[in-house]
This record gives C-alpha cells, structure tokens and sequence, in this order.
C-alpha cells in the first residue's frame, strides 16, 4: 500500500531542528552597509528565526534546504545572502557581468514579489544589482533586450527561464546561485520537464537554497537534483504553523454559509482586512454577488483574470484600499493537483502519493484507498497546463496585515487549510481563521445543495484538527447564536434567490472583459498616470443581479437586544472582534477625502478613463 512520504524520510546531512530562540540581530549577520540601510528603510529591525538560521550558512557557501512555516521570512532569507554574494564578488570583479543568481518561483505573482523584495533590499547599490522578473508580459524582443545586459538575478518560472535558456536569450554559465521557492509546489504545477531539463543547464557545485513550507518527497526529488549535501533547517518557533492564530470551526448548512458571513460583514464582526476562500470561480461571483446586495463591497480573485489585474487586487489589498478579497482555490477545483515525480529523482523515493488522495484515502474505506486511480475522474493524477500552472491564487502570496481567513468551503486537504490560514498571522501578527463545515448528516439533504467536496468536510476538519494538535493548536468550535441570526434569514433568502445562475456567468463574464481592458489596454496609461491607478478599483458592483436598495441597511428590528454580541454564544465572545482598526480608520478618511474631492455628477465621472470608455461605446 502506498505510504505518504512524511518530512523525516528526507534524508538530511546536518541538521538543524526546532531552533526556538532567536536572538541574532542584523548588525551580527556582517552584511554589506548598502543592505543594512536597506534593512532599515524596510523596518526590518530584527531577523526572523529563519533568517537569522539560514544566512550566515549561506554566507559560507553552504546548500539550504529549509523548511520553515509561511510568512516567516524565508524570502529574505536566501535574498540576502545573494545581494552579499554579488556584492562580494562585483567588488573583486568591477567589470562583471553576469547573471549570478537564479530564482525559480512557481507563479508570476510570486516572481513579481520577490523581485519587489530584490529590488527594494538592493536600493541602495546603484547599478551595481539588477534583477529581471522573466515572467513579466512584455515581448520577446523586449525579454531579450533585458536579458543582453547581464542582470545579476533572474527571477522566473522553470518554463519561461528555460525558453530563454533554449532561445540562447540567456546563459547561465556565470551562475553560482540557484533558488527554488515553494520547493514543495514547483513540481506540483506541472513544471517536472523544465526542472529535469533545467538541471540538467544549471553549472555543477553552484549553490542551492531549497525554501518550502513543508519537506515532501518533491523537495526530496529537487534535493537530489540540484543540491550537494544540504544543511537541512528545520524551523520551529515557539507558536509556530498556526501560531499565534485563533482556529475555529462552524458547523452550518449550506445556505446558512451565506447566512453568517452577510451577518459577520454586515455587522463588522470581524474586524480588519479578509480573505474568504471558496471551491470554485463560479462560487467567487456567487458570493460577491450575494454580498454586493447588502452593499458589501469585495473583489475576487481566481485564476481567470489577467495576471497584471491579480497582482494589482493583491497589490491594492495591502495596500488596504479593499478589505475583502474572495479567493478561488482552482487548485481544488482540479481535483488533485500534484504531478508525478521527475524520473530523475534518484533516491527511488518515487511511492508518494498525493496528498489529497492521501487524506481522502485514509479518510475513505482502505479498498478505495490501494486504487486511488479507479475513484473519480478527479482522482486522477494530472498534470497543469498554461494558465492553471502559471497561477496559484494564493500559495505564497504575501498578503499583508490579514485579520482573518474564512473558509467559506474548507479545502480538501489539511496541507492546503495550512497553506490557507497562513495568509493571516504572518511575521510574527495575530489572526484569526474561521472555516465553515457542512456535518457529514447534512450534506445533500437540503437546498441549496451544499458545495461538492463538503461530502469530506468532517473528514478533512478530523485531519486538520490532528496536524494542527500535533503542532500545538487547538480548532475550537464556534458557536454562533443561531435563532437571533435567524432574524436576517429571510433577507439572506430573499438575496440568494436574486443570485441566479444566470447572473453569476454574467457576471463572470464581465469581470473578465472589464479586467481584460483594465489589464491590457489601459496598462500604458497607467503606468502613465499612477495617481489614476486609485480609480481602477476591483471591488465595485458588478450590478448583475436586480437592486433591492432595503438590503443594503440593517433596521433595529433585526439586532438582537444585546446588539452584535448577542450573537455569539457564551463561551464564543471575545473571538471575533468588534470594532475599528486602526487601518479601518484610515481607509475611511481616504475615501471621506477623495468624496470631499470629487464635484459629483458627469464632472467626476469624465475624469474616470474607463468609464469615458464606456460612454463612447454606448453612443454609437
Ligand atoms: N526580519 C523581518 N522583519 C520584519 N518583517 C519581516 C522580516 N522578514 C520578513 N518580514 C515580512 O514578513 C512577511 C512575510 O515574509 P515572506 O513573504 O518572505 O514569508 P515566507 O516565509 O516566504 O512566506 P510564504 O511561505 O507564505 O511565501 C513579509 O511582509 C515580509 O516583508
């Protein structure tokens, strides 16, 4: 029977485990002044654990291999230590050029945020570090011109790297620095052939940082492939995956999902910024939609849009000009999404199987379990092509200053609930995950009809409640006061009715046109006026849907006496929290000030380039 690969079958050469003080700072790391300053301007006062570990064992020319939990810094981590290398070796060499370091992300958004990290800790060396993000949409004449001047770092994923190594735009026979990030993803998004032909094309005894999130046999495979006798880190602080963060799960129905989150945005249970994470695309217009009526305002974010206009939600969410972003977790919608492993892989560690095949495995009778392939079509082991294997819509992306992670539908594997939560409490922040459960009695037994994978859901809460007991975390039950929510029941119903199939594929389809002009056509101009960059919001109404303005206001009638807090069950308050952020605050008087700005009607409207788009389509 197929056995899960587990983190210790990685076979490790020295290894440093569960290191949970920290106290290294900066000045001890010897980094070149020009980082320092650097550091500071970031307010990076103070190294994280993986950071403080991983360094200056990258300094001494060591391979990494390290594992440590998401938003703790590992970008930095092997960033700066090749700034220091090229520092180092440009100081010996003034008349270099050469690419010296090369990243390989899994997504274009994650290539364009860490070429934002390299840029801004390389600030102040003048020309003396440039970094090209290869994943960038420009043309391949344009890719080749900023390949002919040597940049120092390339920053790429394995295909678009490869391409340009096959069209002899770029060398890399001055490499010394290879990185993968998300070691434990690059495989699963189809990428095997580049990274056995890349392998192949990087020199030999270059230096080799592995960053993931979790050791599985893929980062065993990529080990074995481009790593000599790694220091393996195994990081563990105090509070680590899951630290710091509240867990919490609901059991409801399906139409009671829409339920609760109408009351916790409505009445701003919840404070500060959010990311719902739902089954499908379709499903992310479904609830924008039904939270548009209350007006409620959200952007999405799925694996359909443009990636210029992806990275601009993520962008502008940091920036908090959104507090909501509705995340489609397409990864689970292709059923299991982990390829097979590169025939190169050298330890024979070739017996892993999926992890979501795994849970569902283990979680379903043991018959289906040894013939995983016969289950469903979804089962089936497969590989991601063009868009789906360029995108992964939140896997590593840095969204800031997150308070709280809903998961509206619960993924399908515990791995992916990690990957999930760790969108909130990042760099050492509080947050707070709250995660929707269908009981396993409910599914299928009313209408609407629950969401396909929360058949599983009581099966996969059973794996995350033991992954997250084995790292010192508690899933707690949440308990709202149902019968006082029960009082907006009937606007829900009234809201979700208005939400037709109809209205989400319109809506669907619209997004995307507007995205697309957004993205494409509109991008020079932008780049032009950024201080219109602010107009071009993702969260407005997409209006596919009849208008009930009564939605969009709570009367008395419906709070219940003891106002919000009436609504969670004793033993529940204090979780999620009541009240303004500080953020919350700010955001506010933005938009006060831009009101103040604005002359209202048509004036306003014309300075809006989309809109002045629009107009002119309609009078012809
Ligand atoms: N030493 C530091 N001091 C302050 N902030 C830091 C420090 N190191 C990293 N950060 C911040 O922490 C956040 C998370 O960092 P980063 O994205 O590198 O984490 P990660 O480990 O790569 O996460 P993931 O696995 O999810 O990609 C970023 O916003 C980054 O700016």
């Amino acid at each position: 029977m197929k056995r899960k690969l587990d983190e210790n079958d990685v076979p490790s050469t020295e290894v440093a485990e569960a290191v949970s003080q920290n106290e290294s700072t900066f000045e001890t790391l010897n980094l070149d002044p020009r980082i320092r300053q650097a550091l500071v301007k970031e307010k990076f006062s103070k190294p994280t654990l993986v950071q403080a570990q991983a360094i200056p064992l990258a300094l001494e020319g060591k391979d990494i291999l390290a594992r440590a939990k998401t938003g703790s810094g590992k970008t930095a981590a092997y960033v700066l230590p090749i700034l220091q290398s090229i520092l180092r070796r440009k100081a010996n060499e003034p008349s270099l050029k050469a690419t010296s370091a090369l990243i390989l992300v899994p997504t274009r958004e994650l290539a364009d945020q860490v070429q934002r990290v390299a840029t801004s800790f390389s600030s102040f060396c003048g020309k003396d570090i440039r970094a090209v993000n290869l994943t960038q949409k420009v043309s391949d004449a344009v890719q080749r011109a900023m390949l002919a001047d040597f940049p120092d770092i390339v920053i790429s994923t394995p295909a678009r790297v490869l391409a340009n190594i096959n069209s002899s735009a770029l060398s890399l026979n001055e490499l010394t620095q290879l990185v993968i990030d998300e070691a434990d993803l690059v495989l699963s998004y189809g990428y095997e052939d580049d990274i056995n032909a890349l392998s192949k094309a990087v020199p030999r005894g270059i230096q080799t940082f592995l960053m993931s999130a979790t050791l599985t046999a893929e980062v065993d495979t990529l080990k074995s492939l481009f790593c000599r006798n790694p220091v393996i880190l195994k990081l563990t602080e105090a509070g680590d995956e899951g630290g710091g963060i509240s867990q919490f799960a609901v059991r409801c129905a399906e139409d009671e999902k829409f339920l609760l989150t109408y009351v916790i945005f409505k009445l701003e249970l919840v404070k500060g910024k959010c990311i719902i994470f739902v089954g499908d695309i379709d499903r992310s217009y479904r609830l924008k939609l039904f939270l548009e009526q209350f007006g409620i305002k959200s952007c999405v974010l799925n694996s359909e849009l443009p990636a210029n206009s992806r990275i601009h939600v993520v962008q502008e969410f940091n920036k908090g000009v959104y507090d909501i972003i509705i995340a489609a977790d397409d990864q689970e919608v292709l059923g299991t999404k982990k390829s097979k492993k590169p025939s190169a892989s050298k330890d024979g560690a070739s017996n892993d199987v999926d992890d979501a095949e795994a849970e569902f495995e283990e979680s379903s009778d043991d018959e289906a379990a040894q013939e995983p392939s016969t289950k469903t079509p979804s089962n089936k082991k497969q590989k991601l092509t063009g868009k789906q294997k360029d995108y992964g819509i939140s896997r590593g992306i840095d969204f800031q200053n997150v308070a709280c992670v809903l998961n509206f539908d619960l993924p399908t594997t515990s791995k992916s609930y990690t990957h999930r939560i760790g969108r909130t409490g990042r760099a050492g922040k509080t947050g707070m995950a709250l995660s929707f459960i269908i009981p396993k009695e409910e599914f299928g037994k009313h209408k609407p009809t629950s969401y396909p994978t929360a058949k599983h859901d009581e099966a996969v809460l059973a794996k995350i409640i033991k992954r997250q007991s084995k790292l010192g975390h508690e899933v707690k039950p949440y308990h709202f006061e149902m019968k006082k929510v029960d009082s907006f029941r009937y606007r829900m119903t009234d809201a979700l009715r208005a939400v037709t199939r109809l209205a989400v594929q319109e809506a669907r389809a619209r997004e995307i046109r507007q995205e697309l002009i957004k993205s494409e056509k509109l991008r020079r101009h932008f780049e032009e006026n950024p201080e219109e960059l602010r107009q071009l919001r993702h969260d407005g109404e997409i209006r596919a849907v009849r208008v009930q303005p009564h939605l969009k206001h709570v009367p008395d009638y419906l709070m219940p006496s003891k106002g919000k807090k009436g609504l969670v069950a004793t033993g529940s308050e204090g979780y999620v929290g009541i009240g303004k952020t500080s953020e919350n605050r700010i955001r506010k008087a933005r938009e006060r000030n831009r009101n103040k700005g604005r002359r209202g009607g048509a004036g306003g409207r014309k300075a809006d380039p989309l809109k002045t788009f629009n107009a002119k389509g309609r009078k012809k």
